[in-house]
């Protein structure tokens, strides 16, 4: 308001004066605007687009240092349009193009961002310190995950909270002491199955499955996966609505001066999630203090025991809770119907995984979690889906760079966002054979051989990331989505629809999708 109010005074006093003629006015005007205009065109001349531009002519760059190569995109708004729809696919397609695979830079508006289809570049960036923060994303924040693990600047903060994950949520004792619910689970969706006698479609009853396991784990809530439940209806929809926001690219994070308008409405409708979330986790951190005894059970619990420098805000508590559901939920969900996918189209590999049950487990019982680790073949199964559908195909959330730094002999500059195209290369034809097939026997070692591991140490398939801010819930969501196959394949034959074919397109939000909710039939296969 002040400014405006400022440049009518100006007008006024230029009116008064006769060198501001109305001829004059439109000079300058033409004049500040072809000055724009070139401004805008030298920063986007630059290999990269406007925002590589615009910070060599401010700030310079060391000298010798070469451009890294990378696609200029438009004037202004840069390479946008590789963020559209399946941006995996774009960025890998524009990093071909450009012979920049290693390292590609690109501007989205005023971000300047670089991405790598290659492993050593992969590691090389997630494994260091400098790429230990995340870029702030306007809904992450809205949305409070700035005071949880994924979005918390990297420092003492982030580290308490990523500690005490650790300790109470994610490590071997606590994930084995959770084992009972997600087999209780496991025993409420293969009845459900059990009585649909036609085809139908997994998505909804996966979702549900891992927010009530989510549900277990966090609040200490038991529900039934066979009986609707009003808290549990509210929670979903709370957490679609969040991740399609966070899902969104969302203008205004890359192109600041949008900011005031909130052209896709991204702002008001963070504003409108936030309160509900806030009352749901309230209401739950309340009843938790008046029936605590001094145990700790669940999450919620856990954090309202800490003391001294641990002790959080319940602000803070709200937005680690959230989280926690947040991401525990869709990632396990999305990754068991690709697997289930890919066993209903072939056939061949679902019968191996299927013989390979009936000889570790046997058919008259059903299957334990103990028994994951001897599953051998189906781990690889579920290693060859990651590979090929992994469900952050750009490791889902970017990385900062806190210092200027070098990334294979390129300068990149502070505040560069890094990204991992980790789609790309998993189906890298250099790396692996046939890249497209799905053959699960690519990861079954060999006498003498040590076990691929899908947890970060290679980064030719770290679908969880890798280094510092590599995803602590792995270990639980690879092992529920493992077990939960395990059961199901067991129990069931998974066949085709009949009149809906699998189709395996893709659909990117937060996380990747089938673009078409697989469908398919089942027949028995343990008799009781
Ligand atoms: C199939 C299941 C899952 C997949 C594929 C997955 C994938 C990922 C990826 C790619 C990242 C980013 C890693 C990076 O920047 O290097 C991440 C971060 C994260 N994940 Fe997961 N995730 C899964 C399950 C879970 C579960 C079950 C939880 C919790 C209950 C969880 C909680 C988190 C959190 C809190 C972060 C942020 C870490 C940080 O910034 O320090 N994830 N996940």
């Amino acid at each position: 308001m002040r400014t405006d109010i400022d440049t009518l005074w100006v007008f006024a006093l230029a009116s008064k004066c006769r060198a501001f003629t109305q001829e004059n006015i439109a000079w300058s005007l033409l004049i500040m605007a072809l000055a724009s205009l070139a401004i805008a065109l030298l920063h986007w001349a630059h290999p990269g687009g406007p925002a590589w531009g615009k910070h060599k002519l401010k700030k310079g760059c060391p000298t010798g240092a070469r451009p890294i190569p990378g696609p200029r995109g438009l004037p202004l708004i840069g390479s946008m349009n590789l963020m559209a729809s399946l941006a995996h696919h774009r960025i890998a397609a524009a990093a071909e193009t450009c012979k920049a695979k290693r390292l590609m830079a690109f501007s989205l508006g005023d971000t300047r961002v670089i991405v790598t289809c290659n492993p050593d570049v992969a590691k090389e960036i997630l494994n260091s310190t400098v790429f230990a923060d995340r870029p702030v994303k306007e809904s992450a924040y809205r949305l409070m995950f700035n005071r949880a693990i994924g979005f918390a600047p990297y420092g003492v903060y982030w580290r308490t909270l990523r500690r005490m994950a650790a300790t109470h949520l994610f490590c071997p004792k606590q994930i084995k002491d959770t084992e009972a619910q997600r087999r209780i689970i496991a025993y409420e969706m293969v009845n459900m199955f059990k009585d649909y006698d036609r085809s139908f479609t997994v998505r909804g009853l996966l979702k549900l499955a891992s927010l009530n396991n989510m549900m277990c784990s966090v609040f200490g809530r038991e529900y039934r996966l066979d009986s609707p439940n009003n808290e549990v209806e509210e929670l979903r929809g709370l957490v679609d609505e969040g991740y399609d926001l966070l899902g969104t690219l969302n203008w205004t994070d890359h192109l600041p001066w949008l900011a005031d308008f909130d052209p896709q409405k991204i702002g008001f409708r963070c504003s409108s999630l936030v309160p509900k979330v806030n009352l749901f986790v309230s209401r739950i951190i309340g009843e938790h203090r008046v029936s605590r005894g001094g145990e700790t059970g669940d999450f919620v619990d856990v954090l309202l025991s800490l003391q001294g420098p641990e002790k959080l805000l319940d602000d803070d508590m709200i937005a680690v809770l959230w989280e926690m559901i947040f991401r525990g939920t869709d990632t396990v969900a999305v990754l068991i119907e690709w697997i289930l996918a890919r066993m209903v189209l072939h056939r061949d590999v679902q019968s191996k995984v299927q013989d390979e049950l009936d000889k570790v487990v046997g058919r008259s019982r059903a299957v334990a979690e103990s028994d994951i680790t001897a599953l051998r073949y189906l781990n690889a199964a579920v290693k060859e889906v990651l590979r090929l559908h992994p469900p952050g195909p750009l490791l889902s959330w970017a990385r900062l760079a806190i210092t200027d730094t070098t990334i294979d002999g390129y300068h990149v500059p502070a505040g560069t966002t890094a990204m991992i195209n980790m789609w790309a290369i998993a189906r890298d034809p250099e790396l692996w054979a046939d890249p497209l097939e799905f053959i699960p026997e690519r990861f079954m070692a060999k006498e003498g051989e040590v076990e691929f591991s899908v947890l970060g140490s290679d980064l030719r398939l770290a679908p969880f990331g890798s280094g510092r801010r590599s995803c602590p819930g792995k270990n639980l969501g690879l092992m529920t989505a493992t077990f939960w196959v395990a059961s199901l394949l067991h129990e069931f034959e998974w066949l085709p629809s009949g009149d809906t074919a699998v189709d395996l397109s893709e659909v990117l939000g937060l996380s990747c999708e089938m673009a078409n909710p697989l469908t398919v039939k089942v027949r028995p296969r343990r008799v009781k």
